[in-house]
């Protein structure tokens, strides 16, 4: 059995103009589990994500970053998604003049369009044609967002507020999609707010100030997080 973990964080901290955003981070992501970040708003979710992307400018003054074992600090974006990692951002931008089924044909689809919309909730008979533009509410977008990480079966999706503008009947189909990212092979990094969608995960770690403050079980975690137990900062956002 290969237990070598798929992603590995070893104090990584990370600055952006001039703000000290991540501090000395530690996160072990082992093959196939779906592992939540939670914390509050601004505690460096959606920037540690970029880091693990490898957007421009998110490159970590400290510390190392592995994936299978291979140092990935220096690979630009595209070297990262060609080893296996894709991200769904929280705000997905749109592609003027694309449409659905061409954007889900980008890269080396694993699966099909039409398969990957019906998974999220959009028939496939209505969505393919449509284009990748204003004319998608924010919750269609935020799907579409996911049925392209779907199609390209990640090694390591990474998954930012997935259920942001997606209405609350829906939480059950977003769930679904997780799992079957996991039923497939891929990891999955989540960033969630939702308490229901953090407790399908298998292990959970709570962000404060930039800081991995604990890890664990995930029902674990949200009771830590909700009791404000961060022992630097009683629960409020940690501050140096
Ligand atoms: N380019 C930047 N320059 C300076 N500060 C930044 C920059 N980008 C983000 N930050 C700050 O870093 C902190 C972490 O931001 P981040 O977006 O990672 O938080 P988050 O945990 O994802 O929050 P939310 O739950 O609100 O999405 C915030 O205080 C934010 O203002």
């Amino acid at each position: 059995m290969n237990d070598t973990p798929l992603l590995e964080m070893r104090h990584v901290s990370l600055r952006l103009d001039g703000r000290q955003v991540l501090r000395d981070v530690e996160l072990t992501l082992s093959p196939g589990e779906i592992h939540v970040l939670l914390g509050a708003n601004g505690s460096g979710k959606s920037t540690l994500a970029y880091l693990v992307m490898g957007c421009g400018g998110y490159r970590p003054e400290n510390g190392e970053l592995l994936f299978g074992g291979l140092s990935i600090a220096e690979l630009p974006i595209h070297e990262r998604a060609r080893l296996g990692i894709s991200l769904a951002w929280q705000e997905p931008a749109r592609f003027e003049g694309l449409t659905v089924m061409e954007y889900l044909s980008l890269g080396s689809p694993k699966r099909t369009a039409a398969e990957c919309l019906d998974r999220v909730g959009l028939p496939h008979q209505e969505y393919l044609l449509r284009m990748v533009d204003k004319t998608l509410s924010g919750g269609e977008r935020k799907r579409v967002e996911l049925a392209a990480l779907l199609a390209l079966g990640p090694k390591l999706a990474i998954l930012d507020e997935p259920t942001a503008g997606v209405d609350m009947l829906s939480l059950g189909e977003i769930i679904a999609v997780v799992e079957f990212f996991c039923e497939t092979g891929s990891t999955v990094l989540l960033i969630t707010h939702q308490q229901e969608l953090a407790e399908h995960a298998d292990r959970a770690s709570q962000l404060c100030g930039g800081r991995i403050v604990f890890s664990g079980p995930p029902e674990e975690v949200v009771a830590h997080y909700k009791a404000r137990l961060c022992r630097r900062c009683d629960g409020e956002t940690c501050h140096d």
